[in-house]
């Protein structure tokens, strides 16, 4: 059904190519752009690396067609899939340009982190063909993709959105209402809100907030989710729970003092090599490779 899908990617750094590769690996026909030369320069070695890092066919990389025209990657796409740095009006202005492009077919989406969809295609003529589609770094391990309808979404272009992104083995899952951060960064940011502020306020060291989510909560997660954990002790345990302990959380409107002083002072984490914890090269590339391994290991058990 979607075997002679075309694709455009617009963006060719870190998203743009993991999503290129999951599509070529399809065998789907990818136009990825970027106008920057570095940029599309390092785009074929970045998905032949990201797929060998999988055991993958490197072959698939012929199917990725690497340009530095925006009309020839989206004038004969079917979907066009934003991957641009989260400045609205960079994403805005991208829009834009294409418009007088896009068939009227097609499907147009942005990978906002958090970026509420109905602000970036504000005012352009495709509203009804657009959706958000949040994937999640680094694309080709993670499974899920959220998919967020807009005011004006077509129900037509959110189905047919989840049945692509599950023909190319994505978990999408429908987000129906365009909430800023959808809903898996409203609750990653919902812990890190309140992992800086038990921080902030002293209860426990940077290091210790790590420990206790790895070696408690965090171990359960992959196998239960929330809703699912709220059932299993029981919803009147839940409640009581609820009743004592929200009151305390962290519920901040603006970001923690203690992060706000790190940034002043230029303590970025890995970028500078402090941030709440100390960072070398050896210990950087340690985490990412875990990491990698790890996802790697839970993601071909699933199959
Ligand atoms: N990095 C993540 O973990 C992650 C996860 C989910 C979503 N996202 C979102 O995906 C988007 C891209 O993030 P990224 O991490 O890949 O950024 P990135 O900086 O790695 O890549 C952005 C690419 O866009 C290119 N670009 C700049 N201006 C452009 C233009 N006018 N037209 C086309 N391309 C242009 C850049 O040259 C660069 O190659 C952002 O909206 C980000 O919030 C990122």
């Amino acid at each position: 059904m979607f075997d002679s899908t075309k694709v455009a990617v617009l963006g060719a750094g870190l998203m743009g190519c993991g999503i290129a590769q999951v599509f070529a690996s399809h065998k789907l026909s990818v136009f990825l752009f970027d106008p920057f030369e570095s940029a599309r320069e390092t785009a074929l070695s970045k998905i032949t690396s990201g797929i060998k890092s999988t055991g993958g066919d490197i072959s698939a990389t012929q199917y990725v067609n690497v340009v530095s025209d925006i009309e020839a990657a989206v004038a004969n796409a079917d979907v066009i899939i934003e991957a641009v740095p989260e400045k609205l009006a960079l994403k805005q202005e991208v829009f834009r340009q294409i418009q007088p492009f896009v068939k009227s077919t097609a499907i147009v989406t942005s990978n906002t982190s958090v970026i509420p969809i109905k602000d970036i295609f504000d005012g352009l003529d495709f509203q009804n063909q657009v959706v958000g589609t949040h994937w999640w770094n680094p694309p080709y391990l993670v499974p899920l993709v959220e998919v967020v309808e807009s005011e004006k979404s077509s129900t037509n272009v959110i189905k047919n959105m989840m049945a692509l992104l599950t023909f190319v083995g994505k978990k999408p899952v429908h987000v129906k209402k365009d909430v800023p951060g959808f809903v898996g960064n409203r609750m990653q940011h919902a812990l890190w809100r309140e992992a800086i502020a038990l921080v902030n306020d002293g209860v426990c060291t940077a290091e210790d907030v790590d420990v206790v989510v790895k070696n408690s909560f965090g171990l359960r997660l992959p196998q239960l989710g929330p809703i699912e954990n709220a059932d299993l002790i029981g919803l009147d345990l839940t409640l009581d729970i609820h009743n004592v302990i929200l009151q305390s959380l962290n519920a901040d409107k603006s970001p923690s003092p203690v992060l706000q002083d790190q940034v002043a002072k230029n303590n970025l984490g890995v970028k500078t090599g402090q941030g709440f914890l100390s960072w070398n090269e050896h210990r950087i590339q340690k985490v990412r490779d875990d990491l990698n391994t790890y996802l790697l290991n839970v993601t071909q058990q699933r199959g």
